[in-house]
Formats: C-alpha cells, sequence, structure tokens
C-alpha cells in the first residue's frame, strides 16, 4: 500500500518540506489497522488512527479542485488532517479561498493543527478549522457559494451534512464521498439520494479500494 504513495505525490505541487511531511504521514497511516465507520468496530478505535484519505484518492480530490478552480472547500472529518493538506494546496494554488475543516475530537485537531503549521504559510493560512459537532459547526457561516465538498466523516453523519452544505452548492460543485463500496450499507440514503436526478447530482464511483463516489451539482433539472 505505501507503493501508491510516491506515485500520489508526483501529482501534487507543493514545497520538498510538504512533500516530506505528506510521505511521513501517510507511511504512518498506511501502517495503521483499517476503519471504516459502518463495521463491526467502536468509534472509539479510531481516537488514535488517521483513519486518512489513501494518497490516490488525495492526490484526485487535489486534481479535481485544480481543474475546477475551487476556491471555497468544505471538509466533512478532517482528524489529523491530511485530506486537508491537499485541499488547501489546490485552494491556494486556484487563487486563494478557504477550507472549512471540521473536527469533533480535540485530540485529534490539535494534531491536525500541528501538522498544518508543519507545512506553512502556503497551506495553513487557507484552513478554517471548526470543531465540535458538524451538525452544529456547519450551520452557519458557510461561503456564499461553496464549489467542493469532501464526505469524508462516519456515514450516517453524510447525509445530515449534505444537506446543511447543498444550498451553498454551486453550479458544478463537487460532491467526493469516500468508502462508498466499503461502507455501501451506511450509505445507502445518500447513494439514493445523489443518483436521483431530481436531486441535481450526477455522480460516478471511482474503483479506489472503498471506492470513492464523485459527485457534480448540477442543479434542480426544472430550473
Ligand atoms: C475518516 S476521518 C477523516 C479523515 C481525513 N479526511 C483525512 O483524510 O485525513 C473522519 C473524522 O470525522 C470525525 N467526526 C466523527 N463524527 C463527527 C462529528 N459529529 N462532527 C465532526 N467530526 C466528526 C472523526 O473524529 C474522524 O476524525
Amino acid at each position: 500500500m505505501t507503493s501508491t504513495i510516491e506515485p500520489a505525490l508526483a501529482s501534487v505541487v507543493a514545497s520538498p518540506s510538504t512533500l516530506a511531511l505528506l510521505r511521513e504521514l501517510h507511511t504512518a497511516a498506511l501502517t495503521e489497522p483499517a476503519y471504516v465507520s459502518t463495521d463491526e468496530q467502536p468509534a472509539s478505535v479510531a481516537l488514535e488512527r488517521f483513519v486518512a484519505l489513501e494518497p490516490d484518492k488525495c492526490a484526485l480530490v487535489y486534481l479535481l479542485l485544480r481543474a475546477s478552480g475551487a476556491r471555497h472547500v468544505v471538509e466533512a472529518g478532517t482528524s489529523f488532517g491530511v485530506s486537508t493538506i491537499y485541499l488547501a494546496l489546490a485552494v491556494g494554488q486556484n487563487g486563494g479561498g478557504k477550507v472549512i475543516a471540521t473536527e469533533n475530537e480535540p485530540v485529534k485537531a490539535a494534531r491536525a493543527r500541528e501538522h498544518w503549521r508543519r507545512t506553512g504559510e502556503n497551506v495553513e493560512k487557507w484552513i478554517e478549522l471548526r470543531e465540535g459537532d458538524i451538525c452544529e459547526t456547519l450551520k452557519a457561516d458557510l461561503p456564499e457559494k461553496v464549489d467542493a465538498l469532501l464526505l469524508d466523516i462516519w456515514a450516517v453523519l453524510a447525509m445530515p451534512t449534505l444537506a446543511l452544505v447543498k444550498p451553498r452548492l454551486r453550479i458544478g460543485a463537487l460532491v467526493i464521498v469516500d468508502n462508498v463500496i466499503a461502507g455501501a450499507a451506511g450509505y445507502k440514503d445518500l447513494l439514493l439520494y445523489l443518483d436521483d436526478p431530481n436531486n441535481g447530482f450526477r455522480s460516478t464511483t471511482a474503483p479506489y479500494p472503498g471506492g470513492l463516489c464523485v459527485a457534480v451539482y448540477v442543479g434542480d433539472v426544472n430550473a
């Protein structure tokens, strides 16, 4: 699995020190036991773990954000802040904006901040971390237009999070959801919602391990 790190990093524009940090974090993340929120393990086991998006998925998300010029991004589920670094790199390189990161575990939030500090100004300055339950922290003060939403949170929170962010999605906004194959049972409602054209999305699932759903908000079909 660690063999996926270098090809992923080769897809990303970043300083040597940021690439070194990503290499270190991905290596640690890939050597921990897997955790999927829909499996039998209690959520408490994830407290000490990265549960990070795999390097190739991070690279795809980064490239999609670069291609779409995303400048206002919401990340549902931040953990130790690995995927957030990719989001912030893309936002910064697209001209600047904001990545709203979300985490309800204070210890994880502190670790994320520590990692972002090590990336320096070019990454850290684009990130606003909202600590607490995402159902509260995303209730207010979202950007007028959101260009992308990364749903990498426990499956049960995916639909409520989409409901909070959807009113702000611009036409063409990306909604990316991790583990839709591995966690299919937990994502049933969300996938049915994204598949129903009346809800304004078109989507496909990239066959990475666990599955990565990429949806585009094309808007209300009746508009
Ligand atoms: C899969 S991890 C995120 C990994 C991260 N995107 C990365 O790639 O590095 C999901 C995170 O969501 C957090 N989480 C779970 N429930 C939450 C809630 N109600 N509000 C905010 N964050 C929550 C968990 O603590 C966990 O760290």
